[in-house]
């Protein structure tokens, strides 16, 4: 079975960014929607996104963005892939996929078996699908799991990951149940609202690889 892969998302900081990729993530995330504790400019997530390798990928948060501020993010940050975590439709990130270079994930809130149904509407449109806890005071990052037995056994027909209120403590649990091939976290990681933790951003990519 490949390696796990992990998104550590919602870094806002140079020393942040660049623990996470010396623990060993796949993905650092960045997260541009301005209510969010974990916020950053368009500025800032370029200045972030030049010092990453070009070993790991730089994911690109943005929400329910209309197209010309959409494109002038990516033109911005140049991410490796866009991450859409509001209401985007299909046939938006079709568009997207089909018109751009970059990588395209659709953030999904699970409820139920039916949420699983209702997702397969973006199948062939996206390259991978995030499953996370239902949207909350904030459509993301909000440190709530999912129901993890929702996809025990689960026949994927897109490319997946898991997110949703993850930590270090929990994530040998989740991977063991779910079998995801991809792990994401942010508030889990954190001593405060958007104030990432050096050691925990440690532990949880240690506690990935051992799981
Ligand atoms: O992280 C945020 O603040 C955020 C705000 C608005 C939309 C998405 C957001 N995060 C997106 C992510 O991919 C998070 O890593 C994911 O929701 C898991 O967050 P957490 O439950 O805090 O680990």
């Amino acid at each position: 079975m490949p390696d796990t892969m992990i998104k550590i998302c919602g870094l806002k900081t140079p020393e942040a960014v660049d623990a996470a990729v010396d623990a060993g993530a796949t993905h650092i995330g960045l997260v541009h929607f301005e209510p969010s504790p974990r916020h950053v400019s368009l500025n800032d997530a370029a200045k972030l996104r030049r010092r990453v390798p070009d070993s790991v990928k730089v994911v690109l948060l943005l929400v329910n963005m209309q197209p010309a501020p959409t494109g002038e993010a990516l033109d911005a940050v140049q991410p490796d892939v866009v991450q859409f975590h509001g209401n985007e439709t299909p046939e938006w990130l079709a568009l997207v996929k089909e018109k751009t270079r970059y990588e395209v994930w659709k953030a999904w809130g699970l409820m139920n078996a039916q949420s699983l149904e209702n997702v397969l509407a973006y199948e062939s449109k996206v390259d991978r699908v995030l499953y996370d806890a239902p949207a909350k005071k904030l459509p993301g990052g909000n440190g709530v799991p999912l129901d993890w037995s929702l996809l025990r056994e689960y026949h994927h027909r897109i490319a997946w990951g898991l997110a949703g209120g993850l930590t270090p403590e929990n994530v040998v649990d989740a991977i063991r149940t779910t079998h995801a091939p991809l792990v994401d976290a942010s508030s889990g990681l954190e001593s405060a609202p958007g104030v990432k933790d050096i050691d925990r951003i440690t532990a949880f990519c240690r506690a990935v690889r051992e799981a």
